[in-house]
């Protein structure tokens, strides 16, 4: 693992070694959250949108040859995927939803832990995969979210955005006075509501409530990986508490690229903002089309 106290280089100390190892690649694997990574943070969650320039090198990272493009977002996946349109693989509710390639009898979100179809797996007609616990336990995030709404009704720009799977409670616009009580109504009703089978979380400015298993971005970067050709690189890029699973994940094999100027993470370099990040998928698309396939 990488050392929590080193400090981790931007990008720039890195390029030149990173450019080795995605020139050799056979195939790369290129993951990328959502909200803090192509989409810059706003204040009103239902206004996030990828940066045009993130959008148009995604698409091309999409049409290069022996790329695939995931994204793997907090967000449920069918809302993330009406953002952002044109990866070929999502993964949603931090990984408790994934919608990917092929037959879906293989290992994954519907066969984890508790479903025995032949060789323990599920076979499903689904196109998007889902957890089986966090299936079970939607109903109670949506009496949390019910509960919620009424006990914060007074509390200004308190926001609730149930995701079926999870939910999340945003306080970014909410007077820091009110922090307390929201925090406190949130464990109290997950409490009441769910006992252990759901716990709390924090991310920027929210707090996200889901199914207590030991499942995250983490787990759905590896079943992507494991579904990719033999001699792939992965890259995960993303910025928050929960894209951490993701990048010690890919340790040491892969590429974690992580967004923010400051604060610990596995990543093995960092970029300041979602600008850099849609400068860094332009350069690494150049290398994906001219260092691996030069004309
Ligand atoms: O994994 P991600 O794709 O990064 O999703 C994480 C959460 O992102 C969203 O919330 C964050 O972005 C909002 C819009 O910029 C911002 O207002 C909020 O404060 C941020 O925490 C999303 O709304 C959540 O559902 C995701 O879990």
């Amino acid at each position: 693992m990488p050392d929590d106290d080193a400090f981790t280089p931007p990008l720039e100390e890195r390029r030149d070694a990173l450019r080795g190892r995605i020139a050799e690649a056979r195939h790369l694997l290129v993951c990328l959250d959502f909200d803090g990574t192509l989409a810059p943070i706003v204040e009103e969650p239902d206004e996030a949108m990828p940066l045009p320039e993130a959008e148009t090198a995604v698409e091309a990272l999409t049409d290069a040859v022996d790329v695939t493009t995931a994204v793997v977002s907090g967000r449920a996946l069918a809302d993330v995927r009406e953002r952002i349109d044109g990866p070929r693989l999502y993964a949603g509710n931090h990984g408790l939803e994934l919608a990917r390639d092929g037959p879906d009898d293989r290992e994954g979100p519907t066969s984890h832990g508790c479903h025995g179809g032949a060789n323990g797996r599920e076979a499903t007609d689904e196109p998007v995969a889902v957890h089986p616990i966090a299936r079970k336990r939607a109903r109670q995030v949506d009496a949390v979210c019910t509960a919620l709404e009424s006990a914060t009704a007074q509390i200004p720009n308190v926001g609730i955005e149930n995701k079926r799977l999870t939910a999340t409670v945003h306080v970014r616009t909410v007077p820091p006075a009110f922090h307390g009580f929201v925090r406190e109504t949130t464990h109290r009703l997950v409490d009441r509501f769910a006992g252990d089978a759901l716990e709390v979380s924090t991310g920027k400015q929210i707090l996200e409530i889901g199914p207590a298993i030991p499942w995250g971005k983490g787990n759905a970067v590896r079943l992507l990986a494991a579904d990719s050709p033999p001699g792939t690189v992965t890259i995960y890029v993303g910025d928050d508490v929960t894209d951490e699973s993701a990048f010690r994940a890919i340790h040491p094999d892969g590429i974690g690229v992580y967004v923010g100027e400051d604060g610990d993470t596995a990543a093995s370099c960092r970029v300041p903002d979602p600008e850099a990040v849609a400068r860094f998928l332009r350069w690494l698309e150049a290398i994906a089309v001219l260092d691996r396939h030069p004309t």
